[in-house]
C-alpha cells in the first residue's frame, strides 16, 4: 500500500437517491415512504424557472413538516452560473430545520466552486448557530468537472458523495446523443459480422470512482432516463457497481427497488466473501500469503476485495 492512505467513505448506505421536484409537493410523502436511502429534493433541472421561489419555500417547509425517517435528506441547489444558487443556500440554511443533511451542488467545474459554497454555508451556520454541519455532494456533469474531478473530490471536508450527471455531461462533451445513460445505438463495433456495444460512459465512471476512493467520497451513478426499461437500468447499475460505485439515482419510484437490489450485496456474494476471509485466515495460520478457493488463487488482496463486500452488507443491515 502507498504511504498515502485511502480514507474510508462515509459509513452510510447510499444505494439509491430518489429525486423529486421541489415544485411537486404531492410527491414528498411518497418519497419519504420509499425504500430509497437518500432523498434529493430538487431546485434545479426539474423545476421550471418561474417556480424556483415556490419550490424553495416548499422544500424548507418539508424539512419541518415531513417525516423523512432515517433517510439522508439532500437538496439540489441551482448551478453557480445562475441567479438562483445564492438564494437557495441562504434561504435553506437560514430557514430549513436541522433535518436537512446535505446540499447537492450541480454542474461543478473545479474546486473553487465548492470553496464558494463552503464559505457561504459556513458563515450562515455560524450566524444561525446551526448544530448539524451540512455535508456536500456534487454532480460531475461537464467536461471541466471531469477534467478536474480529483481536485473536486478533495475540495472540502464536507464532501460526502459524487454523482455522474449523464444528460448535462453528454451535452457538455458534445456527444451525439440525447439518451440519459445506458447503451448508445451509434456507439458500437463490428468484427466479421458481429456487432458489439461497449460502454461509452466507462471512462467517466472509472475516473469518478478513482477520485472518490482516493479522497474518501461515495461514488454514485446518476440518472437513467428511460424508466420503462428495467433491464437496461439493471444492466447499467451492475456495470457501475462492478466498477466500484455504491449506488444510483432513481428519477421514478419504480427504479428504487432495482437500485437497492443491485447495490445490496447478495447473500451468496456475502457468504462467498466470508468463505474467502476464512480460507485466508487458515492460510495465515500455515504461514501462507496465498492459497486457493474453489480452484482459484486467493491472496491478501482477495481479503481486501472480500472485506468491501462484507462491510457493505453489514452497513446496510445496520
Ligand atoms: C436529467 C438529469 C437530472 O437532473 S434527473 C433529476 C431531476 N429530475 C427529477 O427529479 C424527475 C423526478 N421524477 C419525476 O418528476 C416524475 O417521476 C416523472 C415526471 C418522471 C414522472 O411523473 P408521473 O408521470 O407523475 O409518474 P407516474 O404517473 O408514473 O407516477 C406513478 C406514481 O409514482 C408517483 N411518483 C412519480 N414520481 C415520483 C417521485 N419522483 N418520487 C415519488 N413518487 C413519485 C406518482 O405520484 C404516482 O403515485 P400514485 O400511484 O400514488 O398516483 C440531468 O440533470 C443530468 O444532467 O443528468
Ligand atoms: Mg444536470
Amino acid at each position: 500500500m502507498s504511504f498515502l492512505k485511502q480514507p474510508p467513505a462515509p459509513a452510510r448506505p447510499n444505494r439509491c437517491q430518489l429525486f423529486g421536484p421541489g415544485s411537486r409537493t404531492a410527491l414528498f410523502e411518497k418519497m419519504a415512504a420509499s425504500a430509497a436511502d437518500v432523498i434529493n429534493l430538487d431546485l434545479e433541472d426539474s423545476v421550471a424557472p418561474d417556480d424556483k421561489d415556490t419550490a424553495r419555500k416548499n422544500i424548507i417547509e418539508a424539512t419541518h413538516d415531513v417525516d423523512w425517517g432515517t433517510k439522508y435528506l439532500s437538496v439540489r441547489i441551482n448551478g453557480l452560473d445562475t441567479p438562483h444558487w445564492y438564494k437557495d443556500v441562504v434561504e435553506l440554511l437560514e430557514n430549513a430545520s436541522d433535518r436537512l443533511d446535505q446540499i447537492m451542488i450541480p454542474m461543478v467545474g473545479n474546486a473553487s466552486d465548492i470553496y464558494a459554497v463552503d464559505a457561504l454555508v459556513t458563515a450562515i451556520e455560524a450566524a444561525k448557530g446551526r448544530k448539524k454541519k451540512i455535508s456536500f455532494e456534487v454532480i460531475i456533469e461537464t467536461a471541466a468537472g471531469l477534467a478536474h474531478v480529483e481536485e473536486i473530490a478533495a475540495s472540502s471536508p464536507r464532501m460526502q458523495a459524487m454523482s455522474l450527471g449523464y444528460a448535462d455531461f453528454a451535452a457538455s462533451m458534445g456527444m451525439a446523443t440525447t439518451g440519459i445513460g445506458g447503451t448508445q445505438a451509434n456507439y458500437y463495433m463490428t468484427h466479421e459480422g458481429q456487432t458489439d456495444y461497449p460502454d461509452p460512459w466507462h471512462y467517466a465512471v472509472s475516473a469518478i470512482v478513482a477520485a472518490c476512493r482516493t479522497h474518501g467520497v461515495l461514488p454514485v451513478d446518476g440518472p437513467f432516463g428511460d424508466f420503462s426499461d428495467d433491464e437496461a437500468y439493471i444492466a447499467h447499475s451492475r456495470r457501475v457497481a462492478t466498477l466500484g460505485m455504491v449506488g444510483k439515482w432513481a428519477i421514478h419510484p419504480k427504479q428504487v427497488k432495482l437500485a437497492n437490489d443491485v447495490f445490496t450485496p447478495s447473500a451468496e456474494a456475502v457468504a462467498e466473501a466470508r468463505d474467502i476471509l476464512a480460507a485466508m485466515e487458515e492460510a495465515k495460520k500455515q504461514g501462507l500469503g496465498a492459497t486457493t478457493y474453489k480452484g482459484k488463487l486467493i491472496d491478501i488482496a482477495s481479503m481486501k476485495q472480500a472485506e468491501v463486500i462484507v462491510k457493505m452488507a453489514e452497513l446496510i443491515e445496520g
